[in-house]
């Protein structure tokens, strides 16, 4: 494809993609199936090029206010993940010219916001909780997640899908916190190695496996993953479970179900029950109450702990709605929290840094419900053989697990941890 193309095909992604009416992945795939003629290294510029711009966008549009021409060609100029010649192949001699100067701009003197790339209650709320650590985790948000996998232990141990791998020409290491986990070096597709195909790995980030992990699903147990969605944690706990007792799967969205469905028969779980719900009051659920061991509630969030992955929340995501998800995740913890048995573990579970959604949701719930003790993060997992569990919690006793990109190298997670009284 000639540059010119190429960057004209950047700069309409990233048009698409400023306007933030939906997720930038979405946009991506939507963008791709309407614009076929791009090949397979021209996408993943044009990717690059549009989650660049995202990562930086308050800088970016600075540098844009000067120059000329569409906004969002200067931005996809300034942001172009492609080679640096190509580029210039593309740029009449007055864009090269303004580039050069852009290029010039020593970002390290600029205004914070200019360089924390974030909206100003977004940075607030970061730099109250992390404090000196603040420009770590802005680097950390700014750089790609690694790619980890979950070994299923009901088709291989990690020793042995490890070696398989390598056979296959694919690096990896056990994951320093989960005890399931892989990660791969680079970024090699796994879809057609037989290790996949057989199920014997699922891709999940390390942090999310640990969410699994806390629940301590067993053998025979009767179980619910409330907020199941495509089922990441639902296989998790499926084979924590060595695929006995019953693992219900319940989502609003039938649809992301669907997606769970496949992914089961790959795993070979057969004691999934997927079930869409109307709400979290559903009469399904009503019918389940006080009969389960082992209830996690993996909530709908604000996803502001997967800004590597998801760059475009910092800007789509407003304090009301964040007040809005508060409220929802409140409701839901409380409905699923009636299915438990005496004796039963109840997981609150977010992939958000905010301490409204997290902590302060935990405290309300525990406020409200007596006859649910919380139960310390820290000791749970030791408990449960996961290395360094007391690096991975915060607050009195290591009350709450809460991971961090720029400290442990996952997305940023949270999660607490009931006991329902006998
Ligand atoms: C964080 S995602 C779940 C991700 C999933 N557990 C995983 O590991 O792949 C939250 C899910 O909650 C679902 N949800 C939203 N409102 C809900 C409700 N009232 N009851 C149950 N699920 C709900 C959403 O459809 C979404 O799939």
């Amino acid at each position: 494809m000639h540059p010119k193309a190429l960057l004209e095909a950047c700069t309409g992604l990233v048009g698409e993609m400023l306007k933030l009416e939906h997720p930038a992945d979405a946009v991506v795939a939507r963008y791709f199936r309407e614009n076929r003629s791009l090949g397979s290294r021209e996408r993943a510029t044009a990717a690059e090029t549009g989650y660049a711009v995202l990562r930086k966008r308050a800088l970016l549009e600075h540098l844009a206010s000067s120059g000329s021409g569409p906004r969002a060609r200067r931005l996809a100029i300034l942001a172009f993940a492609g080679p640096r010649d190509l580029l210039q192949g593309a740029l009449s001699a007055d864009e090269q010219a303004w580039l050069a100067q852009c290029d010039a701009v020593a970002a390290a003197d600029l205004p914070e916001p200019l360089r924390h790339n974030m909206p100003a209650w977004l940075a607030q709320a970061l730099q109250e909780q992390v404090g000196e650590d603040f420009w770590a985790l802005v680097k950390a948000f700014d750089g790609t997640a690694p790619l980890d996998v979950r070994v299923n232990a009901l088709v291989g141990k990690r020793d042995e899908v490890r070696q398989e791998l390598a056979a296959a020409g694919i690096e990896s290491t056990p994951t320093p916190y989960s005890p399931w986990g892989l990660r791969i070096a680079g970024k090699p597709s796994l879809g057609k190695l037989d290790v996949f195909t057989r199920g014997a790995i699922e891709v999940q980030d390390e942090g999310s496996q640990l969410l699994a992990l806390l629940l301590d699903a067993r053998r025979g147990q009767m179980v619910v993953d409330f907020c199941a969605g495509a089922g990441g944690k639902t296989l998790a706990l499926g084979a924590a479970m060595r695929d006995t007792g019953r693992l219900y799967a319940f989502d609003v969205s039938a649809h992301r179900l669907e997606a769970l469905k496949p992914r089961l028969a790959r795993a070979r779980l057969t004691n999934v029950h997927p079930a869409a719900i109307a709400h979290e009051r559903d009469e399904r659920i009503a019918r389940l109450a006080g009969k389960m061991d082992r209830v996690i509630v993996d909530a709908p969030c604000s996803g502001l702990g997967t800004l590597r992955r998801n760059p475009d929340l910092k800007w789509r995501q407003t304090p009301q709605e964040i007040e809005e998800l508060v409220a929802k995740q409140t409701a839901i913890l409380e409905s699923a929290a009636r299915l438990l048995k005496p004796g039963g573990r109840l997981v609150y579970a977010t992939c958000s840094v905010l301490p409204q959604e997290n902590e302060q949701v935990a405290a309300a719930f525990s406020q409200a419900h007596r006859d649910f003790q919380a139960v310390p993060v820290q000791a749970a997992l030791q408990q449960l053989k996961a290395p360094a569990a007391a690096d991975l919690c915060s607050g009195a006793e290591g009350a709450f697990l809460r991971l961090w990109p720029h400290r442990h190298g996952t997305d940023g997670f949270f999660a607490a941890a009931w006991e329902r009284a006998r």
